[in-house]
């Protein structure tokens, strides 16, 4: 199977505090990898230099066979690689459709100070937005306020945003932070189900979606990886389980 990122001795210092020590992470291409640790890890830090947000300090990244380790952000999203928006980048009052059409005319960084005046003409960013609506099984919301909807569909949508850039590799960073318990199936279910067009590395503290979803996983303590398995390998590593999962899973 390909690689469609990867890390080597990738780090990050906060002045004199190492936040990210050396990482090395392969993520194959379709799968779904996720990113586990206490809180503290270094889990957000790492995103935060793969997706560009922040300078690594030491170390190299290699996304679609392209050295992207001095990239901007904006140049890692036309490479395709997207990361999740926070339920602050929904426009509330706004229709599900309209919130997709907006995030889709907004990756087109060059159109962005004109996207108002080129509205009508975007036949094609609207034909993306109508795709991922049907995609994440959205249709029936479509003219409903993003606001009115339960926090489970309303992060499908913000998932959803982050699809309407037709990207190769969706960072998801907790997407089950804050769902009621009758929420999490529905969106484990849609990631199980992105997979199969999409490679996905995941930040989540949701052992029983982790271990019920991943095909990988990488496990952070103190800024590096202490193990890295499928689920059953980690479930029963016992480091892990000392510093981390306990009895938990
Ligand atoms: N801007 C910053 N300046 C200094 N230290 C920071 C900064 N951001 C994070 N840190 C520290 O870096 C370490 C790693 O933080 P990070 O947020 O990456 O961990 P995490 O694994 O994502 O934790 P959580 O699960 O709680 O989100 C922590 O000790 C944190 O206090």
């Amino acid at each position: 199977m390909a690689t469609i990122l990867t890390t080597r001795g990738l780090g990050l210092d906060y002045g004199n505090f190492t936040a990210v020590g050396k990482v090395d992470l392969d993520l194959e291409a379709n799968s779904l990898h996720s990113l586990i640790g206490p809180n503290g890890a270094g889990k957000t830090s790492f995103f935060n230099i793969v997706s560009g947000r922040l300078p690594a300090t030491r170390g190299t990244i290699e996304f679609d066979s392209k050295n992207i380790t001095r990239s901007p952000a904006h140049g890692r999203v036309k490479l395709g690689m997207a990361r999740s928006f926070q339920v602050t980048s929904l426009f509330p009052e706004s229709s599900v459709l309209d919130n997709l059409r907006l995030a889709a005319l907004g990756y087109e960084a060059d159109r962005s100070l004109r996207f108002w005046s080129t509205w009508s003409t975007e036949a094609g960013k609207h034909e993306i937005a109508d795709k991922v609506l049907v995609e994440l099984d959205l249709a029936r919301h479509a003219a409903t306020p993003v606001g009115a909807l339960s926090h489970g569909t309303q992060r499908l949508v913000e998932i959803g945003m982050c699809l309407v850039a037709k990207p190769k590799l969706l960072l998801l960073d907790e997407p089950m932070a804050g769902l009621g318990l009758a929420d999490v199936p529905r969106v484990s279910a849609l990631l199980l189900q992105l997979k199969a067009s999409y490679s996905i590395l995941l930040v989540e503290h949701n052992m029983h979606v982790v271990m019920g979803i991943s095909d990988r996983i990488t496990v952070m303590f103190q800024g590096n990886v202490i193990a890295e398995g499928s689920p059953e390998e980690i479930r029963h590593d016992a480091n892990v389980k000392r510093v981390y999962l306990g009895s938990s899973v």
